[in-house]
């Protein structure tokens, strides 16, 4: 921790095992620097170890497998300042390991299986991200990252997926909709039939009226709009590049979309599309360009999700800034 915080700002980040969160959470503490950001990972609050799960037929994703309840409390008292003995679930062993200490800092994310699912932690957010990846694209990131780096069998690492996906619709994906902003990974629809999936239609639906979030928007707020960049001015191989922005209804509440499908070529050259978005938070003109090609490597940089979640990211830094006043200013991205 830097220093000691006035005021400390919740961010909560949800989705599956395998669905990009830990990228994501790489692209915040580069934009706020690491020392600003705690990051607690809700699989700590598990109640019952791996061991005990198998015995009851309990999975993580059970509401009944986690303690809400202790989750709530530290996570109150963490936001009032104070520090917390939070507990440790230790994915090498699936036991539940002795407290550590957590102080309080600028900025405290809770990423997991169930930032939104207990109205009561849900109530403490300062702001919220859902990422809602489709069933075939976590079928394919699973796949290459488990075989490739984990050694599975294709056949159980699919088992697997299919063995979570009663107690993922009935308990994660439902908090999609208390998110204040949801990242939707979805296959393209450029190449007909595809099933590759490196080629990525990713579309940021964004709540309107939430008090101090401003939906990024392109061109013109409010209209809808179908963009096909100019060749010359962004490269892009087939299958090419598609953007839309436009109203959208989504459980009920109103939303305002931003879509990319398919892949940039040259990253330099998402000044220009930057050029054509507004309210996206940036300090300079170039700076969420500049985040990008800062961080190439990460996977999802040349698609939509490097761009959504980089966006995403100067959106929590305006809260932020907005929440503490206007003598807290976070650095520019330079
Ligand atoms: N935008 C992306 N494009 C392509 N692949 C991605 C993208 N984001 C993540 N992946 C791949 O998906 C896998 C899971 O990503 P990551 O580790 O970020 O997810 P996670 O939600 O933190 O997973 P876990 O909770 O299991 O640790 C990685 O192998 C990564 O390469
Ligand atoms: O969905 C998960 C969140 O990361 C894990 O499956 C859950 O935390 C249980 O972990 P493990 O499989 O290591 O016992």
């Amino acid at each position: 921790m830097v220093n000691q915080p006035d005021r400390v700002v919740l961010i909560g980040v949800a989705g599956d095992s395998g669905c990009g969160k830990s990228t994501f959470l790489r692209r915040i503490t580069d934009i706020f620097g690491e020392d600003f950001v705690t990051v607690i990972c809700l699989d700590d609050y598990h109640s019952l170890d791996r061991k005990q799960r198998k015995e009851t037929g309990i999975t993580a994703l059970d509401p009944r497998a986690n303690n809400f309840d202790l989750m709530y409390e530290q996570i109150k008292t963490l936001k009032s300042g104070q520090s917390i003995n939070k507990p440790i679930y230790n994915h090498e062993t699936g036991l539940i390991d002795p407290p550590e200490r957590i102080d309080p800092n600028h900025i405290v994310v809770i990423e997991g299986l169930h930032p939104l699912y207990d109205e009561r932690v849900r109530g403490l957010l300062d702001f919220s991200v859902y990422l809602d990846i489709s069933d075939e694209v976590k079928i394919s990131w699973k796949i290459q990252r488990d075989m490739a780096e984990r050694g599975h069998r294709y056949e159980d690492v699919l088992a697997s997926i299919n063995a979570r996906r009663p107690d993922f619709e009935a308990y994660i994906d439902p908090q999609k909709q208390y998110a204040d902003v949801v990242i939707q990974i979805l296959p393209t629809q450029l190449i007909p039939g595809d099933k590759e999936h490196k080629v990525l239609r990713v579309r940021l639906m964004q709540r309107d009226g939430v008090e101090g979030f401003e939906p990024a928007y392109l061109f013109d707020e409010g209209s809808t709009i179908n963009w096909t960049p100019c060749g010359r001015k962004l490269t892009c191989s087939y299958p090419g590049i598609k953007m839309f922005y436009g109203p959208d209804a989504y459980y009920g509440n109103e939303v305002s979309v931003l879509e990319v499908d398919g892949k940039f070529d040259n990253l330099e050259e998402m000044i220009y599309v930057e050029g054509h978005m507004s309210n996206i938070a940036t300090k300079y003109y170039g700076e969420l360009t500049h985040l990008l090609r800062e961080h190439q490597d990460y996977p999802g940089s040349n698609d939509g999700t490097g761009l959504f979640q980089v966006l995403v990211g100067l959106k929590m830094r305006a809260t932020y800034e907005r929440l503490v006043g206007k003598g807290e200013k976070v650095a520019a991205a330079v």
